[in-house]
């Protein structure tokens, strides 16, 4: 028996809990929101979709009772503020590191041995407080932004190529912000050719300049961030945990030399499995990919150090 519970029940959470119960990705499924009854009321209509959807997840919504979480497998975090248009993720760091460092003690209270994804923003520096908060082992506590930037820049590179994106590989790896991703356009490819052959070079830096500032255009037009797709991916990630399925990532997980890195949460592709992050995979990254990594693990950090100034950490 598994079971998987979502903290958060806005936009993303709700989104993420809908995904895992219609695709019976776990047996049980606890919705937990601090708003009263929101939780109860989303898991009530999606209970109702299961007749027209074909699945019958149990599902469970409570309003702050972690009690109800007790021997989650697995526990996403998505409860936080989403920015506004002109606002970067960055910007959401005092309101959030609150909410997260609070909900993450909750959830090990009942949970202990849960693995825990991190959603909610900046997410790089969400999982690098949770983290440290928990003195969890890094297998067991990581965030989720390259599943969801992969699948956005596997979406412009299909529109460019005008290809089916099923059929596309790409990855993003780095921060899970609007100037510290890293769509990995060289290694990208259409059923083995790479898309560098494929599309000019001004071609592929759209699709790159698109891919960075994906969460931000959503967040213009919606006038709050995306759910639909960050939902999905973190639904995607809790798969590969619950099923053991081995599928290779990009997550932001802690480092501790890899890609000449130490102490910090980031970007890269793991290995994901039934104990979280079972493997960093260490790609041979060209010069230019190098230096954009360092440059972005340099913006994450100065994120980082903002949770000292707030007394975060
Ligand atoms: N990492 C990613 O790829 C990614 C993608 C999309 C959104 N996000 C982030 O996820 C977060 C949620 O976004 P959203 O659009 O769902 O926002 P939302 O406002 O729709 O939902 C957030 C929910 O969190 C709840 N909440 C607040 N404090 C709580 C607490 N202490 N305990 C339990 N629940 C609490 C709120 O009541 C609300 O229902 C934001 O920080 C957003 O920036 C991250
Ligand atoms: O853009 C945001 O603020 C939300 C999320 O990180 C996203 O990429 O959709």
């Amino acid at each position: 028996m598994s079971k998987v519970t979502v903290v958060g029940a806005g936009n993303v959470g709700a989104t993420c809990a809908n995904v895992i119960a219609t695709r019976e990705i776990a047996d049980e499924l606890v919705l937990l929101d601090i708003k009263e009854g929101v939780s109860e009321g989303k898991m009530l209509d999606i209970f109702q979709t299961a007749t027209l959807m074909d699945f019958d997840t149990k599902l469970t919504g409570v309003t702050n009772d972690y009690a109800a979480t007790a021997n989650s497998d697995v526990v996403v975090v998505t409860s936080g503020m989403p920015r506004k248009p002109g606002m970067t993720r960055e910007e959401l760091i005092g309101v959030n590191a609150g909410i997260v460092a609070s909900v993450v003690g909750n959830i090990l209270k009942y949970s202990p041995k849960a693995i825990i994804v991190m959603i909610s923003n900046p997410m790089d520096t969400m999982t690098y407080l949770a983290l440290k908060k928990t003195g969890l082992p890094k297998n067991q506590l990581f965030g989720m932004g390259g599943a969801l930037d992969s699948a956005r820049f596997k979406c412009y590179l299909s529109k460019a190529l005008n290809a089916n994106s099923n059929e596309i590989e790409g990855m993003v790896i780095g921060g899970h912000g609007d100037t510290t991703m890293i769509p990995l356009y060289s290694k990208a490819s259409y059923k083995g050719m790479p898309v560098t052959e494929l599309l000019s070079k001004e071609e592929v830096e759209k699709v790159v300049a698109d891919t960075m500032v994906g969460g931000a255009t959503l967040t213009k037009l919606l006038g709050t961030s995306a759910w639909y797709a960050p939902g999905a991916a973190g639904a995607y990630v809790v798969e590969s945990i619950i099923r053991d399925q081995k599928k290779v990532v990009p997550c932001c997980a802690y480092l501790e030399g890899e890609y000449g890195q130490q102490d910090i949460c980031i970007g890269v592709p793991v290995v994901l499995g039934k104990n979280g992050v079972e493997k960093v995979l260490e790609l041979n990254l060209n010069a230019d990919e190098k230096a954009l990594f360092e440059k972005s693990a340099e913006a994450v950090r100065k994120t980082n150090a903002i949770l000292k100034e707030i007394k975060a950490l």
